[in-house]
C-alpha cells in the first residue's frame, strides 16, 4: 500500500460567520471524514491569510483571518435540471454527517448560482429538497415545517419537549432540518454556552443529540442567538436552523404570532426568518465567497 499526498481545489464561503470549505464532488476525496478533520481545525486548518488572491477584499472582514471552518460542504451540481440541483453533503469538524444546515445550503446556492447563472436553485439534503433563490449576496432558504414531535426531533421519550427541564436548562425540542434544544434567557451574553450546553447536547433525552440554542427576545421583538453546534462541539457564530428553531419555538410558545418575518441576530450578522402558521419556514440572508485555494488529500493506492 502507498500513500500519496494530492491536492484538490476549494473554495471558502460563510453565511453570517457561519463558514465552510466548498468542495465539488467530483473531486476524489475517499476519506471524507478525515479531510474534514484535517481541515476545519481552528489552529491547523484552511488559512485564507497564506492564500494569494488578487486583491485583498476576497477574504470577508467578518471572518477575521480565523483559519480552519465549521464544516466541508461536497456539492455535486446536477446542471440538467431546471431549476439546477445541487446535491449538499455536509461534513462536520468531527467526521458526522448533518441531515441539514441552514446556512451551508446558502452557501451551497451561492455556489451553484455563480456556475450556472441561475438565481434559482434546488438544494438536496438527507433532510430533504430545499428551494433556493439568490438575490446579489442575499440567499433565501426554503426550510421546511419544523417539527416538535418526539419521533422526529427525535426524543427518546413519547411525549414533546416543551419548556422541559433538561440538565438544568429549560428547553423546547424542534427540528428544522436538525434537532435544536431552543432555551429563552434574559440576556444570552450572560449564558456560559460552553459551560451549560455540553450536558444538554448530549442528554439522555436526545438519542442522536442534539444542537443548544439560546435566545433572548428584545423590546422590539426581534431576537438575539447564540447556538452550541452538534459536530462542531462549540460555539458557532451563526446557526441557520438554529435561527428558525427559535421562531419556530417563540411561535410555539406564544412569544411571537403570525406570518411576519422576525430578525434573528446571531453573533456574525442578522437573518430573517419565517415560520408561518402553513408552509415551509424560510431563511433568509447574506452568503459570501472568501477566497479559493487547494488542500492535500490523501490517497492510499495498492
Ligand atoms: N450550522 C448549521 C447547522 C449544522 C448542523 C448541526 N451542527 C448538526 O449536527 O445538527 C446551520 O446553519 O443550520
Amino acid at each position: 500500500m502507498s500513500v500519496l499526498e494530492e491536492q484538490i481545489p476549494v473554495a471558502k464561503y460563510h453565511g453570517t460567520g457561519n463558514d465552510f470549505i466548498v468542495v465539488d464532488a467530483d473531486e476524489s476525496v475517499p476519506d471524507r471524514p478525515a479531510f474534514a478533520k484535517t481541515h476545519c481545525s481552528r489552529e491547523s486548518g484552511v488559512d485564507g491569510a497564506s492564500v494569494d488572491v488578487d486583491g485583498a477584499d476576497t477574504v470577508d472582514a467578518d471572518d477575521s483571518g480565523r483559519r480552519g471552518a465549521d464544516g466541508v460542504l461536497f456539492l455535486a451540481l446536477e446542471g440538467r435540471y431546471s431549476p439546477p440541483r445541487v446535491v449538499m453533503t455536509l461534513v462536520q469538524p468531527d467526521g458526522s454527517v448533518a441531515a441539514m444546515c441552514g446556512n451551508g445550503a446558502r452557501c451551497a446556492a451561492a455556489w451553484a448560482a455563480e456556475r450556472t447563472g441561475s438565481d434559482e436553485l434546488m438544494i438536496d439534503t438527507p433532510a430533504g429538497t430545499r428551494r433556493a433563490t439568490v438575490d446579489g449576496g442575499r440567499v433565501t432558504i426554503e426550510m421546511g415545517v419544523p417539527s416538535f414531535h418526539p419521533r422526529d426531533v427525535p426524543l427518546a421519550g413519547d411525549e414533546e419537549l416543551i419548556e422541559a427541564d433538561v440538565e438544568g436548562l429549560t428547553v423546547t425540542a424542534v427540528n428544522t432540518g436538525v434537532p435544536h434544544a431552543v432555551a429563552f434567557v434574559d440576556d444570552v451574553d450572560d449564558v456560559d454556552l460552553d459551560a451549560v450546553a455540553p450536558a444538554v447536547r448530549h442528554a439522555d433525552a436526545f438519542p442522536q443529540g442534539a444542537n443548544v440554542t439560546v435566545a433572548s427576545q428584545s423590546d422590539d421583538g426581534t431576537f438575539r442567538q447564540r447556538t452550541f453546534e452538534r459536530g462542531v462541539e462549540g460555539e458557532t457564530r451563526s446557526c441557520g436552523t438554529g435561527a428558525v428553531a427559535v421562531v419556530a419555538a417563540a411561535k410555539r410558545l406564544g412569544r411571537v404570532g403570525g406570518d411576519d418575518s422576525v430578525v434573528v441576530s446571531p453573533p456574525g450578522g442578522d437573518l430573517e426568518i419565517t415560520v408561518p402558521d402553513v408552509g415551509p419556514a424560510t431563511l433568509a440572508g447574506p452568503a459570501a465567497y472568501e477566497f479559493e485555494t487547494e488542500l492535500d488529500v490523501t490517497v492510499r493506492s495498492r
